[in-house]
């Protein structure tokens, strides 16, 4: 069982996502959180980056898939998202919550939360 984890928190990022017309025309703030297990003790060993889950490239690998995809619900976003990031960086298991802040203005934010298994 592993207790360890990398996470990712607070990464905004930007896409044209949403139901309505109008939003399919403007870029909107997304907000991540990302957690993923791992076993640490591995890159620990070592000192060794090659051996972790490099938080850096992750992050560069989900501003690219916003910038690049479109969809309507920040569900299918997820989803997708969870799939491409357990394939390419061979996760086990990924926790994302995903925000978008400037979809409902009385609310802080709004969103999902999923959680995937490889
Ligand atoms: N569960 C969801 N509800 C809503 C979504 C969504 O992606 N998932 N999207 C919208 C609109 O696009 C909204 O963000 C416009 O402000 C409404 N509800």
């Amino acid at each position: 069982m592993i207790l360890d984890t990398v996470f990712i928190e607070g990464l905004h990022t930007r896409a044209v996502i949403g139901v309505y017309e109008w939003e399919k025309e403007i870029w909107q703030d997304l907000v991540f959180d990302i957690e993923m297990e791992h076993d640490n003790r591995v890159p620990a060993m070592d000192d060794d980056l090659s051996k972790t889950l490099d938080y850096e490239a992750i992050s560069n690998a989900i501003i690219e898939f916003c910038r690049t995809k479109q969809f309507e619900l920040i569900e299918t976003l997820a989803e997708r998202l969870c799939a491409q990031l357990i394939e390419v960086f061979n996760l086990t298991t990924i926790t994302m919550t995903l925000r978008k802040p400037g979809a409902v203005p009385a609310a802080r934010a709004v969103g999902v939360k999923i959680r995937r298994t490889a």
